[in-house]
C-alpha cells in the first residue's frame, strides 16, 4: 500500500466518525492502521480477546477494545511522511495554573514526610487552541520528530481522540519472555548523554525498578535486571532500567497488567495509597493519560531457524502469541479545535516545587513541538 492510500483511507475512516488507530512502535519503520468496521464501544476487562486495547489510569473503568475480528488492518513502510511544517507558538500559562500545581507539588511533599507514603507522581492538564486541528497531521509530524517513542494517534466517537509520543513500555510479552522498563527521573537534553543526576532521581527511578522485579516474581521462573542508563526522549534524558523476564507456564496476562499497571513511574509507592491519593488531590480525571495501550494477544509467525542451508528446519515455524502495552505519556486529547496536554512528574520528599513546575513545562514541548 502506497502512502496516499494509507492515509486518504483513515481520513475517510475519521470522516465517517468510525474508530481507528494509527501508530508506530519505537525504532521502527512500519506504520499500522487498524479501522473498526463499525462504531461499537468493545471493551475488555479479562484481557483475553485478540485485539488493540486502549487502557484508562484507572482500571475500575474498563479498557476500549477494537477486536481483531471487527478491524481492517493495514501496513505501511516508511522512514519519513511528507507534511506541512509550522512553527509551534509557546504555550501561555496564567498564574493561578502554575500556582495551583506548586501547591498540589508541596502538598504531595508534606503527605510523603508525613510518612506512609513514598513517592507520588502528580499531574497538570493544559489547554492550547489549535489553528490546524488535523489529527493525522499532527501524528505525521510526530511520526517525523520522534522515531524512538511509540507514536500513536486513536480515536472512537463515543471515547475521543488521544495523541502521543511516548517513551516507556508497560511491558510486552512474546510467548513467555516478558520485557519492560523502569523509567523514571527527567533532566533537559542538551548535546551530551554524559549528564551528572542527583541522589533524588536515583532514588525515584530506583522505586520504579524495585517495584516491578517484585511485582513480577510471582510470576516468572527468572529475571534479568540491566544497569541503570541514561536514555533520550525528544528534548528531556530520562534514567532507564531494562528488565526481562521468563514467566511461568500457567501466567495468565490480566494478573500481570494488574501487579504492574499503574507502575511507580506513574503513580507512586505504595501503589494504592499513591494511587488514592492522586484520585483526591489531582484537580482533573487523568481518563486515559498514564493508561496503556497497545496490542494485545496478537498471533505472530516466527520461524524457528533462519539457517537458510538448514531446510528441513525451516520448517519449523512456531505460531506465538504476542501483546505489546506502551504507557500513555506525553499525549494529548484533541476536543474542539483545543489540544489537551496531560503531563507530570515524580514526587519524593527531596523534590522542589518550582523544579517540579518547570519539570512539566518542559515534558509539555514534546508535544507542542507539533501543534499549530
Ligand atoms: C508522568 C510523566 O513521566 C514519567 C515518566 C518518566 C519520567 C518521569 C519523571 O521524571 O517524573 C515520570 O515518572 C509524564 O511525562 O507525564
Amino acid at each position: 500500500m502506497d502512502v496516499t492510500s494509507f492515509f486518504d483511507a483513515l481520513e475517510e475512516h475519521y470522516a465517517k466518525n468510525l474508530p481507528f488507530v494509527v501508530y508506530r512502535k519505537p525504532n521502527s519503520s512500519v506504520l499500522r492502521s487498524w479501522m473498526q468496521k463499525d462504531a461499537e464501544l468493545h471493551k475488555t476487562d479479562s484481557f483475553l480477546e485478540s485485539g488493540f486495547v486502549f487502557a484508562p489510569f484507572n482500571l475500575k473503568d474498563k479498557s476500549i477494545l477494537f477486536p481483531v475480528s471487527e478491524c481492517v488492518i493495514s501496513e505501511l513502510n516508511t522512514d519519513v511522511l511528507e507534511v506541512e511544517f509550522s512553527t509551534p507558538s509557546d504555550i501561555i500559562y496564567d498564574n493561578n495554573h502554575k500556582t495551583q500545581h506548586i501547591n498540589l507539588v508541596s502538598k504531595g511533599i508534606d503527605a510523603i514526610k508525613k510518612g506512609g507514603l513514598q513517592k507520588v507522581v502528580l499531574s497538570r492538564c493544559v489547554t492550547k487552541s489549535l489553528q490546524n486541528s488535523n489529527p493525522l497531521t499532527i501524528f505525521k509530524r510526530l511520526f517525523n520528530t520522534y522515531k524512538t517513542a511509540m507514536v500513536y494517534c486513536w480515536y472512537h466517537p463515543k471515547v475521543g481522540l488521544w495523541i502521543g509520543a511516548t517513551p516507556e513500555l508497560l511491558f510486552q510479552v512474546e510467548g513467555k519472555r516478558l520485557t519492560t522498563m523502569s523509567l523514571a527521573g527527567t533532566k533537559s537534553f542538551y548535546e551530551d548523554l554524559e549528564i551528572e543526576w542527583t541522589p533524588k532521581e536515583y532514588e525515584e527511578q530506583q522505586i520504579v525498578t524495585d517495584f516491578i522485579v517484585n511485582q513480577l516474581q510471582p510470576y516468572s521462573k527468572s529475571i534479568n535486571v540491566s544497569e541503570v542508563e541514561t536514555i533520550q526522549a525528544g528534548k528531556l534524558l530520562h534514567l532507564r532500567t531494562r528488565i526481562s523476564s521468563i514467566i511461568s507456564d500457567n501466567s495468565e496476562l490480566k494478573p500481570i497488567i494488574e501487579a504492574l499497571h499503574p507502575t511507580p513511574a506513574v503513580c507512586g509507592f505504595p501503589k494504592d495509597k499513591a494511587k488514592n491519593y492522586i484520585l483526591q488531590h489531582e484537580h482533573y480525571d487523568r481518563d486515559f493519560y498514564t493508561g496503556f495501550l497497545g496490542e494485545l494477544n496478537l498471533k505472530t509467525f516466527k520461524s524457528r531457524n533462519s539457517n537458510r542451508r538448514n531446510v528441513e528446519n525451516n520448517a519449523y515455524s512456531v505460531v506465538k502469541t504476542e501483546s505489546n502495552f506502551f504507557v500513555n505519556l506525553r499525549s494529548m486529547q484533541l476536543q474542539d479545535e483545543s489540544a489537551l496536554i496531560y503531563v507530570g512528574g515524580g514526587i519524593t520528599k527531596d523534590s522542589n516545587p518550582e523544579h517540579e513546575w518547570e519539570e512539566t513545562v518542559n515534558k509539555t514541548s514534546t508535544i507542542n513541538a507539533v501543534l499549530s
